[in-house]
């Protein structure tokens, strides 16, 4: 199957950040792949940006590098990598005082699109929206991308809200939940409305509970500073688990637009009950022969950080009361194994003699590895003799059934086109950002009041027995991470 390409409008998209981690592992890389595949015009222009003096030429040898390390090779790489960095440019900016700024009004042209791209630390998000609309770089047509973590809480959410809202309309604001740009993400968007199959059955009257697993084999090591301060709940469960329980759980938009999606989204957090402690499971991977722990990570020998989060969740609507959201995820657990998984309620009756009970069909939305879908389904066991049942599973890869030559776009580099192209969908809206803080923040707190401890967990185990019991004692069980 040959993926269509979409041209967009010529740009410019100013990259702040642009000598950091996230842009050479991720944004630069993923605009390489977009200028690859045709999607770029040939008046589009990458101005990269930091405190680091380089000129233009410096900038390209290091995205150069940083592109043939982050993407496989392949036989025409060379050439196109050259096109490429043509594009790029570079102008040194210190964000946070005068300098650099005329320099970079100079390279901006004023009839192309405009995206500022702030992949840099939280802490220079409004100072950088602010100076951009000082300097007169922020025109009506400008968009500004927000990297994550976007706040710490619901006040600090707030504030950086009302700062890139003095600069620019909310329209421009676009921030990164990178989650949102998986492919799978999205299919499960088209999986619910394109399809009629599954969405008269969507609802607590055939849904037994939902499972949202985001599993990650590695540990915190390298980025300890930024993690110890903010904890799974913080890292993961506010914005991508709380995005995909939204996806999940939204009524159908009556259009897909970005109003209309980020709408139904803020009305399911706004619907979540409040959680009882009971209903968390906290966890804190930890060696018993010390190396690979996390407080070694940290470099905290007393750090009360969660590495690992279970939680019960309800969702007080009509359609979901009485059907559990189930939400996990941590880091040095057995896998790295991403998704949702809906099961239905067992079949009220069974007409089949000595089989035991009938287990409800599971359907499985795989984010990684391997995306696709997977509907569990009990048959009859082929072959003569008395009927005896077995469970099997309905497999739809997408790299089988798309073709192994279709390459699935990474999260970034399908978002940064949707930024040129203006489009808002896969992007949070203040509100949506500030209804998650406002659900988590009290959670937060009664730990820090409680003076609440992680329990441990083995590495390279599913997590803590709490979050076994979390399941037990509603007489259901976590889904096995690691095949
Ligand atoms: N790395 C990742 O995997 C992920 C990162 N993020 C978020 O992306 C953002 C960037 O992260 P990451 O790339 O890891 O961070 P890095 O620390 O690797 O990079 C930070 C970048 O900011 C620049 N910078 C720092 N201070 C200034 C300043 N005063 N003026 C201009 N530029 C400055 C640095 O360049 P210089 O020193 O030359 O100025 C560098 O290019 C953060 O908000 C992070 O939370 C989100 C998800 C994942
Ligand atoms: O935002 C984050 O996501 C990554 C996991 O992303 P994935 O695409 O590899 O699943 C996580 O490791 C990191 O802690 C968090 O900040």
């Amino acid at each position: 199957m040959v993926s269509r390409v979409i041209p967009v409008d010529p740009f410019d998209l100013v990259l702040f950040g642009a000598t950091g981690d996230l842009a050479k592992r991720k944004i630069l890389p993923g605009l390489f792949h977009r200028f690859e595949v045709g999607q770029m015009p040939p008046e589009a222009r990458i101005i990269g940006s930091a405190r680091t003096e380089m000129d233009a030429e410096a900038f390209r040898q290091s995205t150069k590098d940083a592109i043939e390390e982050f993407t496989p090779d392949s036989p025409n790489r060379a050439k196109t990598l050259a096109a490429f960095l043509e594009r790029l440019d570079y102008v040194t900016v210190d964000v946070s005082s005068d300098q650099g700024w005329q320099d970079l009004a100079q390279v901006l042209r004023p009839d192309v699109v405009r995206a500022f791209y702030l992949s840099v630390g939280p802490s220079l998000f409004a100072d950088i929206a602010g100076r951009l609309h000082e300097c007169g770089l922020a025109t009506p047509d400008s968009r500004i991308v927000v990297e994550k973590p976007f706040g710490r809480d619901l006040a600090s959410a707030r504030a950086l809200n009302e700062g890139l809202r003095a600069c620019f309309e909310e329209h421009q604001i676009y921030r990164i939940d990178h989650y949102l740009g998986k492919e799978t993400v999205q299919n499960l968007m088209a999986l619910r409305f394109a399809n009629s199959l599954f969405e008269p059955l969507w609802n607590a009257t055939h849904v037994d509970h939902v499972q949202i697993t985001v599993a990650e084999s590695i540990g915190i090591d390298g980025r300890g500073a930024y993690y110890d301060q903010s904890g799974a709940m913080r890292d993961m469960v506010q914005n991508h688990l709380v995005q995909l329980l939204c996806l999940t759980a939204m009524e159908p938009p009556s259009k897909f637009t970005p109003n209309a999606v980020r709408d139904e989204k803020v009305k399911v957090i706004e619907a979540l009950d409040p959680v009882e402690p009971a209903d968390i499971a906290r966890g804190q991977y930890r060696a018993d022969t010390g190396g690979d722990s996390y407080r070694d990570h940290v470099g905290n020998s007393s750090s009360s950080t969660e590495s690992f989060i279970a939680m019960k969740v309800s969702v007080a609507n009509w359609r979901w009361s009485g059907t559990p959201f189930y939400l996990r995820t941590g880091k040095r657990l057995r896998a790295r194994e991403s998704e949702i998984a809906v099961v239905f309620r067992d079949p009220p009756h069974t007409i089949f003699p000595n089989v035991g009970r009938l287990r409800g069909n599971v359907l499985v939305i795989r984010l990684q590895p391997d995306e696709g879908i997977t509907l569990r389904t009990t048959i009859k066991d082929p072959g003569p003799g008395g009927l005896r049942l077995s469970e099997v599973s309905l497999d739809m890869s997408f790299a089988d059934a798309l073709g192994a030559d279709v390459r699935q776009q990474d999260a970034y580099e399908r978002l940064v086109m949707d930024v040129i192209r203006g489009d808002q969908t896969l992007f949070m809206r203040g509100d949506e950002v500030e209804a998650a803080w406002a659900w988590v923040d009290p959670i937060i707190r009664n730990w820090e009041e409680t003076g609440d401890q992680p329990a441990a967990y083995d590495p390279g185990s599913s997590g803590p027995e709490e979050a076994l019991m979390l399941m037990h004692r509603d007489g259901r069980r976590w889904r096995h991470i690691g095949g």
